[in-house]
């Protein structure tokens, strides 16, 4: 995996950085990389994220979804944290990504939809929530579990649930006698993508989540005291750099159908880690080339407040773009789709350049395991280091929780604190 941050350097970008800030905060970040790591080393809260690539046993995952390694679906039910990691692993690596499916929402259309459109008989179910009390997952999972008994299959055969060892969940793994998963002690469920919280369904889908893991662990051990060694830290300095001049948004635009998802995982991690105490840049979605024909009008020309961080694979499958008898569409003579959207991605850059508008550009050797894997560490790193540099808690998430909060006693007519501010918000009402 390489960096290039070519397109944020210099005078002429803003918000920009330059060679000399990044010397600068260099010295910031060797002290960052010394708590880290000892946080890593003492398996502290949130830092035992970045020893997961170590500690994560693929084959008790294996043997956990044996059971079920033969189904044509698998349905996750699980929201944010337990729920996104898996998705962006499938998209990126299962040769057939559609087989998995994911319940998060709780829209009853969505949920009617889907599991009408399901062979209920050949679909395993893999429930995954940290806590055990996430209301849109267990919701989710009794409505799920009785759409299977109507159909008359038994749920209890196809299901393998990941969570703590207390909670409605594992009160429920144990009364059905459920294979159940550990999620792994200390790491916040945002990060933990690389162990059972992320890997069950790659694992049905015939990833290989042991190459994954593999990747990982050759970026957690590129961790040093400097940013210019590891792309991870060198990404998190980057930004962190760039937010400082003013970079309140990061649209993450990879150029790979298959990364599309990464960017959602991306989102979550950036802003439910970062954003607190009136910080944290707001991450944005995108997809190239399509979001050239759509937000990239606004990142070039809108408000100097943003930057982009432009994703791609060096090697893509070769489809060549067949010859046409119109001479107007000459152009494309010889080149196959992926040189098209090379120009496209390059084009992106430097015209983001041009305007003056700062790109990091990321490049993977290959869109493989490993290089996923890599990829998907190496932005734990970097968000873990930006939470250092902005010495902000990084691993909670209070906001989120007061909402769930208010969510749970709304629906149980409780009165609470939170009931209560909902109930004097502020409103004005056009009809
Ligand atoms: O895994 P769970 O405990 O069900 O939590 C699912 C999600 O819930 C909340 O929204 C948290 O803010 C997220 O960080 C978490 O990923």
């Amino acid at each position: 995996m390489h960096l290039d941050i070519g397109a944020a350097l210099g005078d002429e970008a803003d918000p920009g950085v330059d060679e000399d800030d990044l010397e600068e905060l260099d010295e910031q970040v060797a002290a960052a990389h010394e708590t880290i790591a000892a946080g890593r080393e003492n398996g502290e809260f949130g830092y035992a994220a970045l020893n997961l690539p170590e500690e994560t046993d693929p084959t008790r995952i294996r043997e956990a979804v044996e059971p079920v390694e033969d189904a044509a679906y698998v349905l996750t039910v699980g929201i944010g944290g337990s729920a996104l990691g898996a998705k962006t692993v499938t998209a990126a690596l299962a040769d057939e990504p559609d087989r998995h499916v994911i319940l998060d929402n709780v829209d009853p259309e969505h949920i009617e939809r889907t599991l009408e459109g399901l062979p209920l008989e050949d679909t395993a179910i893999n429930v995954v929530s940290k806590s055990g009390t996430t209301a849109e997952t267990l919701a989710n999972f009794l409505v799920v579990r009785a759409a299977y008994e109507d159909a008359g299959v038994d749920w209890t055969e196809l299901t393998v649930v990941t969570t703590g060892e207390s909670g409605p969940l594992a009160e429920l793994v144990e009364e059905h006698d459920l294979p159940r998963l550990p999620v792994p002690d200390g790491v916040p469920g945002r990060f933990a993508a690389l162990s059972s919280v992320g890997l069950v369904p790659p694992a049905i889908l015939g990833v290989d989540i042991e190459g994954l893991l593999e990747g990982a662990s050759a970026a957690a051990d590129g961790l040093g005291p400097s940013l210019f060694d590891s792309p991870g830290y060198a990404y998190g300095a980057v930004c962190y750099a760039l937010e400082e001049e003013g970079a309140a948004v990061n649209a993450v635009m990879p150029y790979a159908e298959r990364l599309e998802y990464f960017a959602e995982w991306f989102a979550q991690l950036w802003a439910e880690s970062l954003g607190k105490e009136g910080r944290g840049q707001t991450p944005a979605r995108a997809l190239g080339a399509t979001d050239q024909h759509s937000q990239l009008q606004l990142y070039r020309a809108g408000p100097a407040d943003k930057m982009v961080t432009v994703v791609r694979p060096q090697e893509r499958a070769d489809v060549q773009i067949p010859e046409s008898e119109h001479d107007s569409l000459s152009y494309f003579a010889g080149a196959d789709l992926g040189q098209l959207l090379d120009a496209e991605y390059d084009a992106t850059v430097a015209s983001l350049a041009e305007a003056g508008r700062p790109a990091v550009e990321i490049e993977l050797d290959d869109l493989d395991a490993e290089g996923v894997g890599e990829l998907l560490y190496a932005m734990e790193a970097a968000t873990v280091l930006v939470g250092e540099l902005a010495d902000i808690e990084t691993f909670t998430q209070p906001a989120v929780e007061w909402g769930k909060r208010a969510a749970r006693g709304l629906l149980s007519g409780e009165e609470t604190e939170e009931t209560r501010t909902v109930a004097e918000r502020p409103s004005y009402r056009i009809d």
